[in-house]
């Protein structure tokens, strides 16, 4: 993507990050558009926001208030910078507030907070809503408890909120904009079309981002990162970032990546045969199936404490994995020295710790992601081809390699698999055959109905409780089940889906008939927050 970045110098919009829960979705929302975008640390360096040679800065929103101690700001003679390169500068909510304040005006708390959807008038001519469609009320979302009340130098009111307070501001002759709103959320009724007019009219910038430059970019940096005689690994889950990452280095180095699948006996119903298909018959990736299940599931007999199991699953993984470097390292002759990871980029920014927060900016990774890791004596050297990249665009990226779109629309499933889908000893009864059936009638039902791909997770989760039943004319002790259903835009926050009571009644009723063992199913019907999103 710094190669990206370079490429579309001058088609490149680079959004620093004040702390916004937001951000990501400014530069997701500018690259659906088409358009190259990279996210920066709100304090990154003159020098690395120049290099990519931006054509249009934008300052974020945050939780912060310019007038705290120490709250985080702009690198000095940012605006000369700006300034002198005709570089478009757009402030959302803090990031205008910080405009204001850089150049001289007036911050204040505001009498009154606007938080929530609100309505603002855009004044007629301006620069950034210009005289067209745009120039109407519109309905936007605003979360601020700061104002503008003084504007610097050389700025104007472009739009005001029904409140009378400052709905965005503009200096057109400095190339500088300021948004009170959030364009970015979907509660921004056009906020998508006041995006476009910043970049396509405001700032002139042409939409030239294609996944298809990614993948050839890709390809050759992956090429001269591994030399011609070195090998690779990779832990593949069956999930679409593993499996997208060792596509795209297969594609790269050939039969010099090695991949390998554990069957952790914690997999889904005919989960090994289904992933070990997908991954020789239709992606030809060299891959290696152990079958590790007795092993883990030994270990995790009588273990019913969560943090237990869970590390209990990541240690055995580390020794599979080591058994299988090794018994690699012993037919190659050499020990691999690459290890690809299918880190994306949502997992690379959440690490980074806000500005503000005091803590250094590091591009760590997501602990998680250390569930596939090696251990560390091996000193691998990580390749993560899909680090700048959002899960829709790895979906593209799957697609133009022939992954089956199928197999790319699969709901995430977690490393540990049904070790946190079964609450209690994993290895209770039939708990196992019993998730693995009831999961499955459920997933085929929802794509039976057409409901699968609106869904970002759905799954049932075994509940190591009897109860009582009348199946047959006899009373039951058997056990419940519940099944969970989600939607989300990216994991990190998920509303439970609504069914037509018909269907779940028809899940009932099938579950209930043709599953031994399960005589009660309950729907899980809490979001995230409070709860998560799975059980364990
Ligand atoms: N059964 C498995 N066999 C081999 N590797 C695995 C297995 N389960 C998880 N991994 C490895 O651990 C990494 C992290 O697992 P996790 O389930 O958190 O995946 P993820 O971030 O959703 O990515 P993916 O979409 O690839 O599953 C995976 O990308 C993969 O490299």
């Amino acid at each position: 993507m710094e190669q990206a970045a370079a490429k579309h110098k001058g088609n490149t919009v680079v959004v620093l990050d004040f702390g916004s829960q937001y951000t990501h979705l400014i530069t997701r929302r500018v690259r659906q558009l088409g358009v190259c975008s990279v996210c920066l640390i709100g304090n990154a360096p003159l020098s690395t926001i120049a290099s990519y040679a931006p054509s249009l800065i934008i300052l974020s929103g945050g939780p912060h208030s310019v007038h705290e101690h120490g709250s985080p700001s702009l690198p000095p003679s940012f605006f000369d910078y700006t300034v002198e390169h005709s570089i478009t500068v757009l402030g959302i909510c803090y990031g205008l507030q910080l405009i204001v304040k850089v150049l001289g005006g007036h911050v204040k708390p505001a009498l009154s907070q606007e938080y929530g959807r609100m309505e603002v008038q855009p004044v007629p001519g301006s620069a950034l809503f210009g005289d067209g469609p745009l120039c109407t009320r519109l309905s936007v979302w605003m979360s601020h408890g700061d104002e503008a009340v003084e504007l610097p130098n050389g700025f104007t009111v472009a739009c005001k909120s029904m409140q009378g307070g400052i709905g965005a501001i503009e200096n057109p002759s400095q190339h500088i904009y300021g948004l009170q709103f959030h364009p970015e959320v979907t509660h921004t009724l056009r906020g998508i079309e006041i995006l476009k007019q910043i970049l396509f009219n405001v700032c002139n910038i042409k939409a030239d981002w294609k996944m298809q430059d990614v993948l050839e970019e890709q390809l050759k940096l992956i090429q001269s990162t591994i030399g011609p005689t070195e090998h690779a690994i990779c832990a593949l889950s069956g999930g679409v970032d593993s499996t997208v990452a060792a596509t795209l280095v297969h594609k790269a180095i050939g039969e010099r990546l090695h991949c390998v699948f554990v069957d952790n006996g914690l997999l889904r119903y005919k989960e090994r045969e289904r992933v070990m298909s997908t991954f020789e018959k239709e992606l030809h990736l060299p891959v290696t199936c152990v079958d590790a299940s007795e092993k883990f599931l030994s270990k995790l007999k009588g273990v019913t404490d969560p943090e237990e199991k869970r590390k209990m699953i990541g240690r055995e993984f580390i020794c599979t994995f080591d058994e299988f470097a090794l018994k690699l390292e012993r037919e190659l002759g050499k020990k691999p020295s690459f290890l690809v990871q299918g880190t994306l980029y949502p997992d690379v920014i959440e690490s980074c710790p806000p500005p503000g927060s005091g803590k250094g900016h590091s591009h760590t990774i997501k602990s998680h992601h250390n569930v596939g890791g090696l251990p560390k004596e091996m000193q691998l050297k990580l390749v993560e081809p899909l680090r700048w990249l959002f899960k829709d665009e790895v979906r593209k990226l799957g697609e133009l390699m022939n992954v089956p779109v199928g197999f790319l629309k699969r709901h995430p499933f977690p490393g540990p698999g049904l070790a946190v889908r079964i609450l209690g000893d994993v290895t209770q009864g039939d708990a196992l055959e019993i998730i693995r059936e009831v999961d499955e009638i459920f997933i085929n039902s929802l794509k039976e109905a057409g409901l699968y791909d609106s869904i970002w997770q759905a799954f049932a989760v075994f509940l190591p409780v009897k109860t009582v039943g009348v199946q047959g004319d006899r009373r039951s002790h058997s056990n419940a089940v519940a099944l969970r259903a989600i939607t989300s835009e990216d994991g990190m926050t998920a509303d439970w889906y609504q069914f037509d009571p018909k269907f779940l009644a028809d899940v009932s009723a099938k579950v209930c008939n043709s599953v031994r063992g399960v005589n009660r199913i309950v729907y899980d019907i809490t979001s995230k927050p409070p709860a998560t999103v799975e059980w364990e």
